[in-house]
């Protein structure tokens, strides 16, 4: 498989067009902010009176309402949560779309289950960091980056291929590497990873090594520290230089407990149930699921995120992040 980095990309495509930012949180602030400080011409559509309008402007970007910037733009940059991204697009930018302009998302699940279907002669088109956002934006300011997926559902003017690249380069991801594929596979693998790796699996994992320290006696702080905190140490290690390395730098007894026990700790089970998660991502029972709940409010999301905020690992994590400066009051 082809990795795209620097040398591939460029800004020729990009030079004389004007890319609108819809949404300034965790994707919109760093794609913004590195695509301007790269020379790109960008302007950001938000809506009056939210959060985002004033610290946009404090960060020195040009604000308009989502109309205007989607008028005034040549690329539409939809960076607002997914869930509402159909209702935006149909009430907000559709009328605005002209022959030529391109629509481009970071995640495609919105394309891929056609709760947006743009109109003809408009380009269709992904630059998907493989990152949360504040990374995106701490990478570049480094003078490096985050991987990236470039995907081109729709090709109206032949450009879009550079176009996605060069806002892909603008973003810093070329500077670690790109691949280009397709909507489905960028969508399914995304969900997969945060359901049952990324950000499910990891804090299923972190919380019941915890909760079976702390259950057999052991001081909720030793338990943080042994199954969270360390955990990042870790992980850089796998991120920098793989498993060989990794297992090389902790001890032989780490090495030989650790892969004598893992597989009952992940087990065939857990690998079964992954199967299932994935099925569930492709043939759109995930999906309807999630609609489903957005049109009720949000009901059992907001009930399970005020309990993870109750969980003691979250409380005893917070007081040594804070203690040692970590998690800022
Ligand atoms: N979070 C991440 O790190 C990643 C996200 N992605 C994808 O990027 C996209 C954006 O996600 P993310 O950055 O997390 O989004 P956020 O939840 O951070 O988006 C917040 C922004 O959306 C605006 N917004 C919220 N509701 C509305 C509304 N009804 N009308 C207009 N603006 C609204 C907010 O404005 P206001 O301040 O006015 O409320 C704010 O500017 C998604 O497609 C996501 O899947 C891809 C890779 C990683
Ligand atoms: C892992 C979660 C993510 O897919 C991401 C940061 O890449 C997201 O949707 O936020
Ligand atoms: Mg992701
Ligand atoms: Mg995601």
């Amino acid at each position: 498989m082809q990795v795209l980095y620097d040398a591939e990309a460029n800004y020729d495509k990009l030079k004389n067009k004007t890319i609108a930012v819809i949404g300034y949180g965790s994707q919109g602030r760093a794609q913004s902010l590195n695509m301007k400080e790269s020379g790109l011409n960008v302007i950001m559509g938000l809506r009056e009176g939210g959060a985002s309008w004033e610290a946009a402007k404090e960060d020195g970007h040009e604000v308009y309402t989502i109309e205007e910037a989607a008028k005034m733009a040549d690329i539409i940059h939809v960076l607002i949560p997914d869930e509402i991204q159909g209702d935006v697009y149909n009430k907000q930018i559709k009328q605005y779309l002209e022959e030529g302009n391109t629509l481009s998302f970071s995640h495609g699940y919105n394309i891929h289950f056609k709760y947006i279907v743009p109109p003809k002669g408009v380009n269709v088109t992904m630059v998907a960091p493989k990152s949360p956002g504040k990374m995106v934006r701490k990478t570049y300011e480094e003078g490096f980056g985050v991987p990236g997926l470039i995907c081109i559902e729709k090709d109206e003017t032949g450009e879009a291929y550079d176009v996605a690249l060069g806002m892909a380069k603008g973003i810093g991801l070329t500077r670690a590497g790109v691949i280009q594929t397709t909507f489905r596979e960028e969508t399914e693998t995304d969900l997969f990873g945060e359901q049952a790796v990324l950000c499910g699996g990891v804090t299923e994992l972190i919380k019941a090594g915890f909760e079976t320290l702390v259950e057999a006696g052991y001081a909720p702080e030793m338990a943080y520290f042994e199954t969270c905190h360390e955990l990042k140490l870790i992980v850089d290690l796998i991120y920098q230089k793989g498993f060989k390395n990794m297992w090389n730098d902790v001890s032989n007894t780490a090495e030989y407990g650790g892969l004598t026990r893992r597989e009952r700790v992940v087990t065939k089970e857990s690998k079964e149930a992954m199967k299932e998660i994935l099925k569930e991502i492709q043939d759109g029972r995930f999906t309807k699921e999630f609609a489903l709940e957005n049109q009720a409010g949000k009901p059992h999301l907001n009930s399970m995120r005020r309990l993870e905020g109750e969980l003691l690992i979250e409380t005893v994590g917070a007081d040594l992040r804070k203690k040692c400066g970590l998690e800022k009051e």
